[in-house]
């Protein structure tokens, strides 16, 4: 099979074939549909403590733009449905041709325009690829905020503004150290959904606790046109790099919020 994308060769249809996980009842991303989920008056805010990055990369990776540090950076995630802490790992995006798809999550049917993914592991393994790897959905925690055109996002700007120096695939540049990753998270992490389910691209191992808040953040039109000029490997916009909903099974999705 060619590298997996998300064209009409090699999308999601497709991905099964390298990755029979994909069929499995544990997928993500799933509809959050408001009728059928349960409050939890035990979900609790969850607590982020992103500290500044010495040598970070924003890089084009074929199938999203995507902030790395190097590793063991000291930021960590805790609290929420969380039992341990969580170490952060990378942010990235999905997103479409237009303002009426891209996201990957969708709200009682509803796509966002985007979706940024902030992935963290579970600090009880000895390294991230252990936790991919660790069975059961408490490998990963990852926080998925929509994004939805509107005011500029200041806390966004230092990377979008990066965005055109990684339109080619394979591409990455240097993130300057006075970027601040704490300024793009709302003040306080309170109302969101939590489920367990997958990572949304191959290799789709059903590793993660999502968290997906259900308060978008704001981009302006210009910030969602950055990413629309990103190029995947086979040199077509990289807009549409999202996977359709799963089937819930017999899962539970918990809300933070009434
Ligand atoms: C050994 O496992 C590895 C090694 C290196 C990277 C990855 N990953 C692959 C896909 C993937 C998809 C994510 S999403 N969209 O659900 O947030 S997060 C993520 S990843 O864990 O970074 C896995
Ligand atoms: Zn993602």
């Amino acid at each position: 099979m060619a590298p997996w994308g998300y064209e009409k060769d090699n999308g999601p249809a497709h991905w099964h074939k390298d990755c029979p996980i994909a069929n499995g009842k544990n997928q993500s991303p799933i509809d959050l549909i408001n009728g059928e989920v349960k409050y939890d008056s035990g979900l609790k805010p969850l607590t982020a403590k992103y500290v500044p990055f010495s040598d970070a990369k924003f890089l084009n990776n074929g199938h999203s733009v995507q902030f790395q540090p190097s590793a063991g950076n000291g930021s960590e995630l805790t609290g929420g449905p969380l039992a341990v802490k969580y170490n952060f790992e990378q942010f990235h995006f999905h997103w479409g041709n237009n303002d009426t798809e891209g996201s990957e999550h969708r709200v009682d049917g509803k796509m966002y325009p985007a979706e940024l993914h902030f992935v963290h592991w579970n600090s009880t393994n000895p390294s991230f690829k252990d936790a991919v790897g660790s069975g059961g959905p408490n490998g990963l925690a990852v926080l998925g905020f929509f994004l939805k055109v509107g005011a500029e996002n200041a806390a966004l700007k230092p990377i979008t503004d990066l965005i055109p120096k990684v339109k080619d695939a394979g591409t990455s540049v240097t993130v300057p150290s006075n970027f601040d990753m704490q300024a793009i998270l709302p003040a306080t992490l309170t109302d969101y959904y939590t489920y367990d389910g997958s990572l949304t691209t191959p290799p789709l191992a059903e590793c993660v606790k999502w968290i997906v808040f259900k308060q978008p953040l704001e981009v302006s039109a210009a910030q969602m046109e950055a990413f629309r000029s990103v190029i995947n490997r086979d040199g077509k916009p990289m807009g549409g790099n999202y996977r359709p909903p799963c089937p819930l099974h017999d899962r539970a999705v918990k809300t933070s919020f009434k």
